[in-house]
């Protein structure tokens, strides 16, 4: 068993984990962790998530950073469900040593650190980790995730996206002259667990945010390796993300290369479904599942795809574990699907 801990364990996407670590085979749910000052710092899990209640006995322990390097040599794996600025703050402490790091947060996704200060607030000065950091899209970075010291989770959205867009692109399938267009609605857990206006229950209705501006732009362009125009809309239900996708395909194109290239990305992946029917999000949520559909209209050469994931689990918390599995040297889908 490998031995394993969550910092930031008290919000959506760190009780996701805890109970896939705590049900998973091979990994050991050793510890929980809050930051030193929390308001839940010593209460027991199960009585702050009740869908954790008997299911998990263990406290949200304060995390002080002087205990964080012997946290680190003590761990196999430490999985960190914090904010961008918490995660790129302790990184220093908590990596290179004994415990391998997956880092839910969007710190260490990107190479360019001009992207941090334009798109995340803040200046990224963990250059040595930035290099290192491994992009843990699972379903296609297996062989650098199996190396990493760091895996730098996706976020949620860019998983929805590039599992659709992948195929494409890499099959050389997309006309280079017109930009992918994603138009992806999340439900409000994306937001996280903390009280803010805009995420409450009265004021969340259907609507665009983040146009021509949000973080996961750049992050889906960087791991596709063309740009894109994307566009969140903030739902009013709890999970779940579905990402339309129109691109136009390069001339000459046909429907059978299109399913060509879906099937040879996804042969024997359980995690991505090739539907045959428009997936809608309850088919996905509480799932680690991504499920695909498209259309193709031959004519016009527009391609239209559908991705769903549940945003806590594919978009996060269980695409963590894959990356863990794989790590450790198990598939993929270990401890995730039957
Ligand atoms: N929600 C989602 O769908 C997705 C989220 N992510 C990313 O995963 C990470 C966690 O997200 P999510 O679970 O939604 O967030 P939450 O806001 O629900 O939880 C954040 C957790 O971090 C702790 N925390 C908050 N501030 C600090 C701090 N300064 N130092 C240390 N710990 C802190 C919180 O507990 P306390 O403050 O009490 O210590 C809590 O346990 C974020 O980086 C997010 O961007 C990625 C993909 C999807
Ligand atoms: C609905 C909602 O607010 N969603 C979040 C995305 C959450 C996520 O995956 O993103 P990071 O890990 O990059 O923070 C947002 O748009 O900021």
């Amino acid at each position: 068993m490998f031995k394993t801990c969550i910092i930031g364990a008290s919000g959506y996407t760190g009780a996701e984990l805890a109970l896939l670590l705590q049900q998973h085979s091979q990994f050991d749910l050793a510890a929980l962790y809050v930051s030193e000052n929390s308001h839940d710092a010593h209460k027991n899990i199960g009585d702050l998530h009740g869908f954790l209640y008997e299911q998990i006995d263990l406290p949200l322990l304060p995390l002080k950073e002087s205990d964080m390097l012997a946290l680190a040599e003590e761990m196999d794996a430490i999985f960190l469900a914090t904010p961008h600025e918490a995660s790129h703050e302790w990184m220093d402490k908590l990596a290179g040593k004994k415990a391998v790091i997956f880092d839910l947060s969007g710190a260490f996704r990107l190479k360019d650190k001009s992207v941090f200060a334009q798109y995340y607030g803040f200046e990224n000065t963990q250059s040595a980790w930035l290099q290192q950091a491994v992009y843990g899209l699972a379903d296609w970075h297996q062989e650098q995730i199996k190396q990493a010291a760091l895996v730098a989770v996706p976020g949620c959205y860019p998983t929805a996206s590039l599992t659709a867009l992948k195929p494409l692109f890499n099959a050389k399938l997309l006309d280079s002259q017109h930009r992918p267009i994603i138009n992806a609605i999340s439900g409000v857990s994306g937001a996280g667990r903390k009280a803010a206006l805009n995420s409450s229950f009265t004021e969340v209705s259907l609507q665009a945010y983040g146009v021509l501006g949000h973080r996961h732009q750049p992050e889906i362009s960087n791991y596709l390796g063309t740009e894109v125009i994307f566009t969140p809309h903030l739902g009013n239900f709890k999970r779940g993300i579905l990402a339309t996708i129109t691109v136009k395909v390069a001339a000459g194109v046909s429907a059978e290369q299109i399913n060509q290239a879906y099937q040879q990305a996804y042969a024997g992946n359980p995690i991505v479904r090739l539907r045959k029917s428009w997936p809608k999000i309850d088919d996905v949520a509480q799932t680690p599942f991504c499920d695909l559909f498209w259309k193709f209209d031959s004519q016009s050469g527009y391609l239209v795809i559908t991705s769903a994931i549940d945003n806590l689990l594919k978009g996060a918390a269980s695409q963590a574990v894959q990356c863990a599995n794989l790590r450790f040297g198990f598939a993929s889908q270990l401890g995730l699907v039957n």
